[in-house]
């Protein structure tokens, strides 16, 4: 079952382009990548689907059910970190997160408790004296406490450090085996890789591909590095679907995207001192994405 359905949708602000004809979909239990660059239309996209603002035409349904027209009943299933937080700086951390679970007529002081436990935050200081990435987790434990069905991230982790990103990520992981389903925009593509089952990229407003992550790789080159027992020739390799050779001495580097089996036939006649066969990075391959769409 499809947990978000994005229809067509479009939205310009006045004559400029914000995002055009967006089309995925988004399963149930899935941790969802939406990976662009900055001004790609990311947050247009998510924005959108919590009718924060309102798009000049598609549609997009959460739960089967439409996200303007039935935005006060999906807004209660959703737990949605923007990028940008803003708070009233005299509040008290507890004061903001109780005030925050007075919306969501269950009990949420122990669970309010046990995550800013884990975030290593302090409830009892005032917003205004927080630091960005503290701000961030009061973000975050904002986002969970009510244990949301979909979690919307964007671009969640700015300000955490690497420790915290871990935590994080953890308690997304976990939140995610008990069932909710999770869509995670980031220009990070380390972080989409490490994170997500599948992903839509975006760029200059349209997505330019839906995929696995898994298939993503599967689908690209792989790198090839060769080390041989005597200097070796250039020309040595040349195989279909040999790119980007490079020679230094022994060590012989290219890509690869043709038949496993042909290269490695080519390898058992010669005479080695080592071979490293690497998947690209997902860095790489949405290199290679936008210089095929450009
Ligand atoms: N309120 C607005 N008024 C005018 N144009 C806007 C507005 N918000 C976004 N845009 C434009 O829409 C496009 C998409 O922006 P958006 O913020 O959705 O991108 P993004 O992928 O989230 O990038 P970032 O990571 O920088 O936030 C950009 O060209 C941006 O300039």
């Amino acid at each position: 079952m499809n947990v978000i359905e994005i229809r067509n949708l479009t939205k310009t602000y006045g004559s400029s382009r914000g995002i055009e004809d967006v089309s995925f979909s988004v399963e149930q239990g899935e941790i969802f990548g939406f990976i662009g660059p900055n001004g790609a239309g990311k947050s247009t996209t998510l924005r959108s689907m919590l009718s924060i603002i309102y798009p000049t035409s598609g549609s997009v349904s959460i739960f089967g059910m439409d996200a303007v027209k039935q935005s006060a009943e999906i807004k209660k299933q959703i737990g949605y970190l923007p990028s940008e937080v803003f708070y009233y700086d005299n509040m008290r951390v507890k004061d903001l997160l109780h005030y925050s679970a007075s919306f969501y007529k269950k009990g949420c002081r122990e669970r309010i408790q046990q995550l800013a436990e884990r975030m290593n935050l302090d409830l009892n200081k005032k917003i205004d004296d927080l630091s960005y990435g503290n701000r961030k987790k009061v973000g975050i434990v904002q986002g969970l406490l009510h244990e949301p069905k979909l979690i919307i991230l964007d671009e969640p982790t700015g300000g955490l450090d690497p420790l915290m990103q871990q935590t994080f990520f953890d308690l997304l992981k976990e939140e995610n085996e008990k069932g909710a389903t999770i869509l995670f925009s980031s220009h990070i593509l380390s972080e989409v890789q490490k994170m997500c089952d599948r992903v839509a990229i975006i760029k200059e407003g349209r997505i330019i591909a839906v995929e696995k992550i898994s298939t993503l790789q599967e689908n690209n080159h792989k790198k090839v590095r060769v080390e041989t027992l005597m200097p070796v020739e250039a020309g040595e390799f040349q195989l279909s679907g040999v790119a980007n050779v490079t020679v230094e001495e022994n060590v012989i580097h290219f890509l690869y995207s043709g038949d496993i089996n042909v290269l490695l036939n080519k390898l058992a006649g010669m005479n080695l001192a080592n071979v490293w066969i690497e998947e690209p990075d997902l860095e790489e391959i949405f290199l290679h994405y936008y210089e095929k769409e450009a």
